[in-house]
């Protein structure tokens, strides 16, 4: 089984970061983001965010959210990487990189095969790279909807930067999608809920050892 490297997006509570630290997940998702149902204010992100170990990356998820809000959110809470999950040029991901010299992850949103085009130049700014189901126009959110798309689109694909898969991703269905794609590092909210915006931890160690295979958890 190669290396794989898991994301748990959404987090909001002490409680859910332990259930991603004893599965054994790499990067805890923090969504800043008011029309989701998994919004932080900082204040219950920090809480959430001291609450992760040494290890466990955290990443704060952001759609198209200006300096003044960004700024806000660097200085209050601790992270590790930021992933920017609007309409965010490769200049607007360029100049984030810089202003606040955190990784920058750039989700593109994908249905077919032109929505591909703009990930060479997309890859040069960005530090990683999240391949998500494109939000079809009645969807409330621009990500976490659950959705999947068409995995042969990005099969067996590489580009400059690492990536990650995401996008209706499941305990039942992560394997498969690992095998078809040869993604090395893959990113789930809802399909580890027990109900929307609420993480189910069994459902977090379920989604984990399917992607890993059965070793002994990385983080205690
Ligand atoms: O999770 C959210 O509420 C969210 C809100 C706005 C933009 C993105 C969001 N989540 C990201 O969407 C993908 C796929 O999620 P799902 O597994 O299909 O529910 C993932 O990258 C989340 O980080």
């Amino acid at each position: 089984m190669p290396d794989i490297r898991v994301k748990i997006c959404g987090l909001r509570t002490e409680a859910d970061v332990q259930a991603v630290v004893a599965a054994g997940a790499h990067y805890a998702g923090l969504v800043f983001f008011p029309r989701s149902p998994r919004h932080l204010t900082l204040d219950e992100a920090r809480i959430v965010a001291f609450a992760a170990p040494p290890g466990l990356a955290k990443v704060a998820l952001v759609v198209d959210a200006d300096d003044a809000t960004l700024d806000a959110i660097v200085e209050a809470v601790p992270l590790d990487m930021l992933q920017l999950h609007g309409h965010e040029t490769p200049e607007r991901v360029a100049a984030l990189r810089e202003r606040y010299g955190l990784p920058v992850m750039k989700a593109i949103g994908v249905a077919d095969e032109g929505d591909l085009a703009g990930l060479i130049e997309m890859s040069l700014a960005a530090d990683q790279l999240l391949i998500d189901a494109k939000p079809p126009r009645e969807a409330e959110l621009p990500g976490g909807n659950g959705l999947s798309f068409d995995w042969r689109l990005v099969a067996q694909r590489r580009w400059l930067k690492p990536w990650m898969l995401a996008g209706g991703l499941t305990p039942e269905n992560v394997a498969e999608a690992i095998q078809r794609t040869n993604v090395r590092q893959v990113d789930v909210s809802s399909g580890v809920e027990a109900s929307r915006g609420v993480k189910d931890p069994a459902r977090i160690a379920a989604f984990v050892r399917a992607a890993t295979g059965p070793a002994v958890p990385r983080l205690r």
